[in-house]
Parts: structure tokens; sequence; C-alpha cells
């Protein structure tokens, strides 16, 4: 099997998929139509993202690819829908970046109450200015609005604990019970918590619905001269109702990732705002820590290796049911009527004996994986004939570990 890592990863990884036996292809430097281009000569099985856009035609181009994995949590860069329609699996990274998120997140909460980058600016250019910095307002007993409390904000949410400050919060699920646990205060929506907070901090992953969540409305309820923090994505803020509130609610605001960063890793950059006293941008440097990395890299090698273990990709983000198995036939194929009933046929041929069998459907696609639990004496040339079935994408046989033996009492 062949892996194509088109980002740049941990050593550590490189060396462990290579240990197991993996062909692979460690070109940091791929985007775009050069991704494409290597992915149609390579035609790899598996390919390895960071921040690198992954499209359709990127996946067309690349018939034998199987699984796409997200070393991080985000993945919106990756055309999700297209690889479900495929039969690719998408896998990502999640909470192994969750620390060093929310680390960033207090950094740029501590430097905007401590005006550290207005500091050390003037220290680097001559000026002593004690008394124009003797300002901050101090964390503790303040509040902290987190909005989003999955991996990331709960991470937040027990170092604001550590600040000593409260924590009002909303989440879609957040229940009374879970605030309690959390030790936060449950709100109804995000304007709410923007309403009853000093310092806003976004931690939602990028969807049609979080879209410019953070709007004109959203910021007309935050208090004036509060903080306004987002470590998470781009498109969940309104960035010109951003501009309206720097204006008219002396809103500061510390932002790691913004609208139309450059997908580069080095250049040139413009923004509206880049240059405006009360904004701070950071590189999209969230996950950026070695820690991070180097857990995200231990991730990506277990999801390779169970997934070819055992025909699982763990974290797998469009499949809708998970379930382990112990002798497996993978069958990745286009769900049309028929497929799964001529599969089955040749199952039944070659007189193996199917304990279990299970169709999973990619999420809103047309693609679907069958799993076939059995016994007997598998046989290559059965596997090749079911890969040539008309609409099967791919199939793999794994022998799995045999069930240990129950203990005599
Ligand atoms: O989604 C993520 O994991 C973070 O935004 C980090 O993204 P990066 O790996 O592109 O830095």
């Amino acid at each position: 099997m062949q892996v194509l890592i088109a980002d740049k990863l941990e050593a550590r990884c490189l060396e462990a998929l290579r240990a197991a036996g993996l062909i692979v292809h460690d070109r940091p430097e791929l985007k775009d139509a050069a991704l494409a281009e290597a992915l149609a000569s390579l035609n790899p099985e598996i390919l390895v993202v960071r921040s690198t856009r992954v499209t359709a035609d990127m996946m067309s181009a690349a018939p034998a690819l199987e699984l796409i994995i997200r070393a991080g949590a985000g993945y919106d860069t990756i055309d999700v829908a297209a690889a479900s329609d495929r039969g690719i699996f998408v896998a990502n990274c999640p909470g192994k970046n969750a620390v060093a998120v929310a680390e960033l997140t207090f950094g740029l909460i501590l430097a905007l109450d401590r005006f550290i980058p207005e500091n050390v600016q003037d220290a680097r250019e001559g000026r002593w200015n004690k008394a124009a910095y003797s300002k901050g307002r101090g964390l503790k007993g303040r509040t902290l609005g987190v909005i989003g409390l999955g991996h990331i904000g709960r991470e937040v949410v027990r170092r604001a604990h550590a600040f000593e400050m409260t924590v009002v919060a909303w989440s879609r699920s957040l229940t009374d019970e879970m605030a309690q646990a959390l030790g936060v205060i449950r709100k109804d929506s995000p304007r709410e918590v923007a309403a009853s907070a000093d310092i806003v901090t976004l931690h939602l992953a990028a969807t049609p619905e979080t879209r410019h969540l953070a709007n004109r409305d959203f910021f007309e309820a935050m208090r004036p001269g509060a903080y306004f923090i987002n470590t998470s994505r781009s498109s969940l803020v309104d960035e010109e109702a951003l501009a309206w509130a720097l204006e008219h609610r002396g809103i500061r605001a510390a932002l790691d990732v913004m609208e139309g960063e450059p997908a580069a890793k080095a250049g040139p950059f413009a923004h509206p705002l880049a240059g405006h006293p009360q904004v701070y941008f950071t590189h999209h440097i969230g996950a950026s820590t070695q820690q991070a990395q180097e857990a995200i890299a231990d991730e990506v090698v277990r999801v390779i290796k169970t997934y070819l273990e055992t025909g699982h990709a763990p974290n797998c983000v469009n499949l809708e049911v998970h379930s382990p198995a112990t002798h497996l036939l993978t069958v990745r194929h286009l769900d049309k009527v028929g497929v799964l009933a001529s599969v089955l046929d040749e199952v039944r041929r070659a007189n193996w004996n199917v304990q279990e069998m299970e169709n999973l459907i990619f999420a809103g696609a047309r693609a679907a994986c069958a799993r076939i639990r059995f016994d007997g004496r598998p046989d290559e040339t059965v596997v090749q004939r079911i890969a040539a079935l008309p609409d099967v994408l791919a199939v793999s046989l794994i022998p799995l570990e045999p069930s240990k033996p129950e203990k005599q009492p």
C-alpha cells in the first residue's frame, strides 16, 4: 500500500509507517494542481494532509484512494461529500490538538488584557511605556463566554477555572447536568453568551449552520469593550460585523483565523483589519505545538494501522456506523440495486459461512461499504471476482485475530 503525505508531519509518523511496510511518499510541498498530478501518477491508497485542500477532482485522479486522513481536527478543507460518493473514508484526529488551541486561546486573552504585543514592539523600538500599559483588567473574577464545548472548548473551560474565572457557555447539546459537571453556566444561544461575558471565545467547527454565527446581532449584544477571540474558523465570523463592533462597541479582537487566510505556509498577507489597533492576528497556529503535532502524528499512524488490520477507519467522519468484526471482507461499492446481491452470490458460491453482514452507508452519498464477517478458507480468486463486479470500488480481505476462547469455570 502507498501513502502520500502532502503536508509536513513529524518524522516519527513517516518512520512508523515505513516500519509497518508501507510505501510512504513524503511530499509536503504538494498542493492544488501539483497534488492532483501526484495523486494521478502515484495512485496511492491513503492520502494524509494537514491544511492542504482536497477536492473532488483530486479524488477522481486517484481511483485506488481508500482513505484520506486529516492530520488535525477540522476537515472543512476536504470535500467529504465527494469522498463519500466515491466510497472513500475520511478520518481526522479529534482532540489531539485541543490543549494546544486552548493554550493559544489563553495566550491571546492575556495578550489582549495586558497589551503584550504593543509592549514588546515599543521595547524593540526603544520606548519605555509603563504608563500606557498599566490598564490590564485582570482575569480573576471575569466572565468568559465559551461557544462550543467539544474537545477544545472543554480544555478552555478547564483553564478558565484555573484563572478563577466564571464561565458561561453554549453548545448545541449542552444540558443542565453537563453544564453542572463542567462547572459552566448554560446559556440558551451564542447571543446570550455574547451578552453576558467580558471575553467571548469561539470553539465550533465550520459548517453551514455555524456560518456567520458571530454576526451584527451577536456583536450588538456584546458588552462594550469586551474581548473577542476566534481560534476556530473564520467562516464563523461576519468580518464586516466585527469591523462595526471594533468601531462602535470598542471590542478588541484576537483572531488566529481570518477570511482569505493564505493557504501557503509563508508569503504575503493582506487583510482589511490587519493594521487595526484593536485586532491581533496570529497565523493559524492554534495546533502548532510540538506536543500537538507529535500526538497527531501518532494518531495518524494508529488510524492507518487499524485500517490495515481491520478495514475500519477510526475517527471516520463519513460513515454512519462502526462495528468490529473478526474475519472480514470489506467491499466499498456504489449503492445501486443489485450490487450487494451480486457480492453475496459470490460469497455463497465460495461456501463461506457468513456470520454477520453490515452495509454501511457513507453519510449523504451514493456509496456504501459492505462488511461481511465469515468463516471459511479465504480464497484470493473470490476476492478478485468480487472486485471485478460492476460498481464495486474496492475490496479488501483481512484475516483478523481469532476471538479468545471463553475461560472455563
Ligand atoms: O483544524 C485543526 O486541526 C486546526 O485548525 C489546525 O489546523 P492545521 O493543522 O492546518 O494547523
